[in-house]
């Protein structure tokens, strides 16, 4: 058998100004991807909070993780396991994760961290 699942994802950016709306999007997600630019070193604090702020939402109880470790082909990136530490994965209690390289700009990765995600949610 064949299972098609239909995802729908809203893009919802992340300049700090329009963040406050993200919760708007929250109501009836089975799924969430969160972008990481592995190459921002500066800025992996913030994220980490934002992260973190965003899975204590009552509406994303339910949601499964998808991070996408992104801008792999820069020389200086942070590596998914540095990634999985600084966001404090491991900590998580009660959620199904999982980071997956990616460069988005040459297309790697994202099929396999889609499927995952597909995966994960057809076993639902
Ligand atoms: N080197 C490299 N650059 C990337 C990669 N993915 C995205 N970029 C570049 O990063 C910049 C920002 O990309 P966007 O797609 O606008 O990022 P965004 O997070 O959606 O931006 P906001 O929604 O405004 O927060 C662009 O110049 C992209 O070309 C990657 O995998 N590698």
């Amino acid at each position: 058998w064949h299972i098609q699942i239909l995802i729908s994802v809203w893009d919802v950016g992340g300049q700090d100004k329009i963040r406050p709306l993200w919760r708007h999007y929250f109501q009836n997600t089975q799924g969430l991807i969160f972008v990481i630019d592995s190459n921002d070193r500066e800025r992996i604090a913030e994220a980490e909070q934002e992260l973190q702020s965003m899975l204590r939402e009552d509406e994303l109880r339910d949601a499964i993780l998808l991070i996408f470790a992104n801008k792999q082909d820069l020389p200086n990136a942070m590596t998914a396991a540095e990634l999985t530490d600084k966001l404090g994965l491991h900590s998580l209690r009660n959620r199904q994760w999982y980071i997956q390289s990616t460069c988005a700009t040459q297309g790697q990765g994202l099929y396999e961290g889609l499927d995952w995600l597909s995966n994960q949610l057809s076993k639902k």
